[in-house]
C-alpha cells in the first residue's frame, strides 16, 4: 500500500513524538490507511463483478434472443394452424351448404333461403317463385350408359341451369335428378319464360359433339331434357305448401309427356 510521504515523514519525526496530539493524528492515520485498503479491495471486487456481469449479460442477451427466435417461430406456426382452421371451417361450411357432384347450393342452403324469403315475404310481401326441376327418364340413362355417365350428365345439366338463372336466384339440388329453382322479386309469368329458356339450353347440349369427361363417350346421347313445376308463394302458407304445390304442378308436367313446363 503506498504511504503518503510527507505524513510519514512527521509521524517519523523525534521532535514531534512529545506532542500530545501525536497519538490522535496516529491513529487517524492508521485508519486512513485502513480505509483506503477496503477502498482499493472493494474495487478490485467490483472490477471483477463488472467482468462477471458483462459475461452474464451477454449470454442472457443470448438465450433472450434464442427465446424470441422461438416465440417468433411459434408465433407463426400459430398464425399458419390459425389460417388452415379458418380454412377448413370455411371449406366445411361451404361442403355443409353444396352439392358434392355438381357444386351447387344443397337442399340444406336452399331450405334455409326459403325461410329468409318467407320471412322477407311477411314483412314486405315481396313475391318469390319456385321452380322444381326433374329431369327426365334419367333412369334410362344410367341403365343404359352408367352411373358414371350418369353423374357427368347431371354435372352438365346443373351448369346449364346455373347459368341459365340470375345471380339472385338460387339454383340448388333437391335431391337426384331434381333442382329446385328459387326465384326472387320476378313475376310468375318472367319466371316462367327465364325456366322455358333454360329448357331450351338444356335440350340443346351439344352431347354429340364436343363434350370433356375422361373417358365418357357422350355421343351416345342424343337430347336431354326435363320437366318443370312452377308456382309462386302465397299469403298465409308456409313455403312446404308452396314447394308441394310446384311438385303438383311436376307432376302433371310428366303426365303431361314431360319436356314441359306446367304451373299450379
Ligand atoms: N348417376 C346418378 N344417378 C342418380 C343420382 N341420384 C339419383 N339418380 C338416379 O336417378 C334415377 C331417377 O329415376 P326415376 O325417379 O325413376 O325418374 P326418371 O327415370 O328420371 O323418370 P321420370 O322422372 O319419370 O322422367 C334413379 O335411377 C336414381 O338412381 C346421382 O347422383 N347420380
Amino acid at each position: 500500500m503506498p504511504q503518503d510521504p510527507e505524513i510519514e515523514r512527521i509521524l517519523q519525526d523525534p521532535k514531534l513524538n512529545d506532542n500530545p496530539l501525536m497519538p490522535v493524528v496516529k491513529r487517524l492515520y492508521d485508519e486512513t490507511q485502513e480505509h483506503k485498503r477496503q477502498l482499493q479491495k472493494l474495487m478490485r471486487i467490483s472490477d471483477a463483478f463488472d467482468g462477471l456481469t458483462f459475461q452474464e449479460n451477454s449470454e442472457l442477451r443470448e438465450q433472450f434472443g434464442k427465446q424470441l427466435r422461438r416465440l417468433q417461430k411459434i408465433a407463426r406456426i400459430s398464425d399458419m394452424y390459425q389460417k388452415n382452421m379458418v380454412d377448413m371451417n370455411e371449406q366445411l361450411e361451404y361442403h355443409a351448404q353444396h352439392d358434392l357432384l355438381t357444386d351447387l347450393p344443397n337442399r340444406r342452403f336452399a331450405i334455409n333461403r326459403l325461410k329468409e324469403l318467407e320471412a322477407i315475404y311477411q314483412r314486405k310481401q315481396t313475391p318469390f317463385c319456385l321452380a322444381l326441376i326433374d329431369i327426365d327418364h334419367f333412369k334410362a340413362i344410367n341403365d343404359k350408359f352408367g352411373h358414371e355417365l350418369g353423374d357427368m350428365v347431371l354435372k352438365v345439366v346443373a351448369k346449364v341451369l346455373k347459368k341459365g338463372a340470375r345471380k339472385t336466384d338460387v339454383c340448388s339440388r333437391w335431391g337426384g335428378e331434381e333442382f329446385l329453382l328459387i326465384v326472387p322479386d320476378l313475376a310468375l309469368e318472367s319466371a316462367e319464360q327465364m325456366v322455358e329458356r333454360i329448357l331450351h339450353e338444356v335440350r340443346a347440349i351439344p352431347w354429340q359433339t364436343h363434350l370433356p369427361g375422361n373417358n365418357l363417350d357422350f355421343t351416345v346421347i342424343n337430347e336431354i331434357t326435363f320437366s318443370a313445376g312452377m308456382t309462386v308463394f302465397q299469403t298465409n302458407e308456409s313455403f312446404d305448401e308452396t314447394i308441394k304445390r310446384a311438385d303438383d304442378a311436376l307432376y302433371q308436367a310428366k303426365q303431361a309427356g314431360r319436356n314441359c313446363i306446367r304451373i299450379a
